[in-house]
């Protein structure tokens, strides 16, 4: 049974329960099962850190249930730009956040359920918890071949993973985060797990990528909302309480005191990019299709910032100070977009006299050719009419090199099942 929470005058505030009350007592005896009304990531990332920071948990654990819109969830040690496409994502509007525990990076969207179990560290077993998801499912579907393997992924048919996991474990609590697809939109899910990045050297933690697939190809029985249902049940049942699901709003404040801060900061540029492992970029590319000058362009990238950069030209066909001028003016920067952009705009304004030296810098730094019939470029320089910069963001070779580079990206083929 699904509890608004304007019930929530049952228990007043979950922080309360940091000191049991008699009162609350009566409703979650050996646990709570809470599921979120929100479908925001920072918003859901933020009640677990609420949670793990603020409750009690011992003899209550507890049951999360929630769902995003589309969002390519990081793990702590991951590098976004080794891990998905960013462009792909921005022209999409999918979201980038970076979570609290390790592990590689997954696709979330309407179709996909994650679940969380809080406990005390001491009872914490992330196997029982994806025994107890097992159960769950084959209640719905007893002929459904599910089996947890060694690495905690939940495998349909001995061969697509339906499930990943991923933990942190504090001083005191600890959880167990999974997810579970159900019916996610897997064209999505190949196209943003794939990094256009070549020559990225770090040693962030790699995702694995597996063959995925959508438990509702099976039976078209198994909604997100009956298996939610049913994990409730087995948890209630497994916890020896009631099976009442919770409906919380992780912007109420009244019941999560600090939360919204804890929202933002989720969705700073330094928590999701700032907090990348150093890593370093080492790539080439032409200078045009029709002119075979060769540019190198070697970057150390650091909290998400340029630390160092060389960019050269084996063949001198650019002269050294200007790609010096060019490689200094990139350190210090975040390595995102904007700020590249900006900078590249200010270095076309003071392009040399001369008139070859000329051609080549805007060679270098103003793409041709190409712009017009990439979707990608047009996009950028829609977005940068509607925000109504006087001048239009000029599409760089460097800023190509740096963000659009998609045309060196490895060629992936579906395979059957293949998410
Ligand atoms: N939603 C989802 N569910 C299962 N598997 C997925 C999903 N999205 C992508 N993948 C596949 O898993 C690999 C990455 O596997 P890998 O084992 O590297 O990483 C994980 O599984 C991490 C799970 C994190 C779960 C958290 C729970 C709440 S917030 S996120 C990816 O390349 C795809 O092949």
């Amino acid at each position: 049974m699904l509890i608004p929470f304007s019930m929530k005058n049952c228990f007043q505030s979950l922080y309360s329960l940091k000191i049991p009350t008699a009162g609350y007592k009566n409703i979650a005896k050996g646990g709570l099962i809470l599921q979120s009304a929100s479908n925001n990531i920072y918003q859901n990332l933020a009640v677990e850190d609420w949670i793990h920071d603020h409750m009690n948990l011992e003899s209550k654990p507890i049951l999360f249930l929630w769902r995003n819109s589309p969002t390519v969830v990081i793990g702590r040690h991951q590098n976004p730009w080794q891990e998905c496409n960013l462009n792909i994502m921005r022209e999409k509007g999918i979201k980038l956040a970076r979570r609290r525990s390790g592990g590689g990076t997954v696709y979330h969207d309407m179709g996909n359920i994650n679940l969380t179990f809080f406990t005390i560290k001491s009872k914490y077993n992330r196997m029982e918890n994806l025994k107890l998801i097992i159960r769950a499912l084959n209640a719905v579907q007893p002929q459904l071949d599910v089996q947890a393997t060694d690495r905690l992924d939940l495998l349909l048919d001995g061969q697509f993973k339906i499930s990943g996991t991923a933990s942190k474990i504090g001083r005191v609590a600890a959880y167990h985060h999974c997810t579970l697809l159900c019916n996610t939109d897997w064209i999505s899910l190949s196209s943003v797990l794939k990094s256009p990045y070549q020559g990225i050297k770090s040693n962030a933690t790699p995702s694995v990528p597996s063959l995925v697939k959508n438990l509702l190809e099976n039976d078209d029985t198994l909604t997100c909302e009956v298996l939610m249902e049913s994990v409730a049940a087995e948890y209630a049942a497994y916890h020896k309480i009631e099976n009442n699901i919770i409906l919380i709003s992780p912007t109420d404040e009244t019941v999560f005191p600090g939360i919204n801060k804890k929202a933002e900061e989720l969705q700073t540029w330094e928590w999701i990019y700032g907090k990348t492992p150093k890593f370093s970029i080492n790539t080439s590319f032409n200078l045009s299709e029709q002119s075979y000058s060769e540019i190198k362009v070697y970057a150390d990238i650091k909290n998400g910032r340029i630390e160092d950069c060389k960019i050269d030209a084996p063949d001198h066909s650019l002269p050294l100070e200007m790609l010096d001028k060019l490689s200094t003016s990139f350190i210090g920067n975040k390595f995102c977009q904007s700020e590249t952009s900006v900078l590249i705009n200010a270095l076309l304004r003071t392009c040399p006299k001369d008139y070859e030296l000329n051609t080549k810098w805007h060679l270098l730094c103003q793409k041709q050719g190409e712009e017009d019939n990439d979707e990608r470029l047009r996009a950028e320089r829609a977005r940068s009419r509607e925000a109504g910069r006087k001048e239009e963001t000029k599409v760089t070779e460097i800023y190509t090199f740096f963000f659009l580079n998609e045309h060196k990206a490895r060629q992936h083929h579906r395979q059957p099942g293949d998410l």
